[in-house]
């Protein structure tokens, strides 16, 4: 394989002959990968490669499927030293995280293996007594999976295996601000065996995107902005036949009742919003406070303690709690939301600094915005805490669901009517109690409501938007059909 090959169509690497770009390592501004994209021709072929690709891969029966996905894992826990790197090199990670994330990669295998056994089996999956009735699964055909930068491995992984356990084949468009983690991420399908077609990669920013959801697909499988999720649903509205899956963003609420440990409190409150520099689409934004003896103790201790977190290179020494923003754009546009929310009557309680001119790492952002007004529905993907005291839980309640989006929400607390209630009206799809906000499990559903999902939640509940039900009501020989019609017939 030749050094600029960027594309991997039908088992085949490629030069892209689209818009050539490049990926810069956040912190350095270094180049980690600079090739050309895919052009609109080459998306078309890759996902005619995919069509073709499908029956075949479908009929080679699931046990094949399981025993290739299960190499893929094996070869990534032998890789995970290079891949972590790569992740690092792009995305600023510390080592540590990135070591997480290929873990995560290694783990979807067996978590999607047992989902797809429990909910969308492709054996028989009617548990009645009938034996006229059976239940199985059949896959959509093309699938086009849509990457974010952050998790650039984890996530789009985690629509790929389910997916390619169901018999569907794969046309790849990672975020592009992570090629390279795709590219080696393909690189070892390819070793584990995967047959030419199955998988398939283009490379490129929106405009790769637009063209491969204008080709012929049969499922868009979509992590990223609610901003991009919008435009892709009206871009598939009078379209049903093909699945849409949208994973995005939120404007996640923590609750923190008056009676709690200050000190641990602190520790879950920072794990929740600044866990990779706040770019997890489960951060907590808006801490909600509930007044007290030991609010100011509490916002005094998250103060001295966030400016404690240290932002750095991926090994630097001490190691990091998180590394940068993903680009100058991001950290530009962060700063310049902490100007506007300031504007709006918000309090610095600790202010976001850049740490240089020339890297993307920024330091912790926690303003008080209790006096604040018109304070934008938005999510900052970024190291941005906004805190409200309220009077009282119902008041928390209300703030914490004053919001279009709906992905996580937390509550710490150790009062079990608050626990009670905060699960019964808080409205959102991923929610913890007594523990960070981000984090979330693989072995449990993971989605959101509002503008944060479309209700086809991913991790364990991704093998039912991977495959369709067929219900089959099976007589038996042609000699046993009905001799005549039960009623309404003359004689
Ligand atoms: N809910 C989840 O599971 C989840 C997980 C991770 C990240 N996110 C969200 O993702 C966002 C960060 O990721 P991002 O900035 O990479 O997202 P993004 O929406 O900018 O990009 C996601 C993908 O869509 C592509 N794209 C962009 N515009 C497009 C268009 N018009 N048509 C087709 N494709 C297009 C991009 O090239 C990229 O591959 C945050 O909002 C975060 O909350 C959500
Ligand atoms: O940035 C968004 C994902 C954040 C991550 N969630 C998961 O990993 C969910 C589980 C899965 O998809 O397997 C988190 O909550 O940290």
């Amino acid at each position: 394989m030749s050094g600029m090959n960027s594309i991997y169509i039908n088992g085949q690497w490629q030069t892209g002959e689209g818009i050539e770009f490049t990926s810069l390592n956040p912190i350095s501004n270094d180049v980690v990968w600079k090739k050309q994209g895919a052009s609109i021709e080459q998306v078309k072929q890759a996902v005619a490669a995919a069509k073709q690709a499908q029956t075949e891969w479908a009929l080679l029966g699931r046990e094949k499927r399981v025993e290739i996905t299960q190499r893929f894992a094996t070869l990534l826990k032998e890789n995970q030293t290079e891949l972590a790197r790569t992740i690092s090199d792009e995305t600023g990670k510390p080592t540590w995280e990135a070591l997480t994330e290929v873990t995560a990669m290694a783990n979807k295998v067996a978590i999607s293996i047992t989902a797809q056994d429990t909910r969308a089996s492709t054996g028989n999956a009617y548990t009645g007594d009938n034996k006229n009735l059976h239940l199985t699964h059949r896959p959509h055909g093309v699938m086009a999976v849509y990457g974010p930068y952050n998790f650039p491995g984890h996530l789009p992984n985690g629509h790929i295996v389910p997916a390619l356990l169901a018999g569907n084949t794969i046309v790849f468009k990672p975020s592009e601000e992570t090629p390279k983690t795709a590219e080696e991420s393909i690189k070892i399908w390819q070793e584990a065996g995967l047959p030419k077609g199955v998988i398939n990669l283009v490379q490129g920013a929106k405009e790769v995107g637009v063209a491969l959801g204008q080709a012929e697909i049969d499922g868009l499988l979509f992590t990223g902005s609610s901003t991009t999720g919008k435009i892709l649903h009206k871009q598939f509205a009078g379209k049903p036949e093909v699945l849409l899956a949208l994973e995005m963003g939120g404007n996640n609420p923590l609750i923190v009742n008056d009676n709690i440990n200050v000190n641990n409190t602190v520790n879950v409150i920072l794990q929740s919003a600044f866990l990779s520099a706040g770019q997890r689409c489960t951060c907590a934004r808006r801490l909600i406070v509930i007044e007290g003896s030991n609010t100011d103790k509490l916002l005094i201790a998250l103060k001295e303690k966030a400016a404690q977190l240290i932002a750095d290179h991926p090994d630097a020494d001490p190691e990091p709690f998180m590394g940068p923003v993903i680009n100058a754009n991001t950290k530009q546009a962060l700063l310049k939301a902490q100007q506007d929310l300031i504007a709006k009557g918000g309090k610095a309680l600790l202010e976001m600094t850049a740490l240089d001119e020339t890297s993307n790492l920024l330091t912790p952002a926690i303003l008080d915005m209790t006096d604040a007004k018109d304070v934008p529905d938005e999510e900052w993907f970024g190291p941005l805490l906004q805190v409200y005291r309220v009077n009282d839980f119902s008041m928390a309640m209300k703030l914490a669901n004053d919001t279009q989006y709906g992905l996580s929400a937390g509550l710490i607390s150790d009062d079990a009517t608050q626990q009670n209630q905060f699960l019964n009206t808080i409205r959102a799809g991923v929610v913890s109690i007594n523990q960070p906000t981000a984090g979330a499990s693989s072995e449990l559903p993971f989605g959101g409501v509002g503008l944060s999902g479309n209700h086809r939640a991913s991790a364990l509940y991704a093998a039912d938007y991977c495959a369709w039900p067929q219900s089959l009501m099976r007589g038996t020989a042609t000699e046993e059909l009905p001799t005549d019609l039960p009623r309404g017939v003359r004689k």
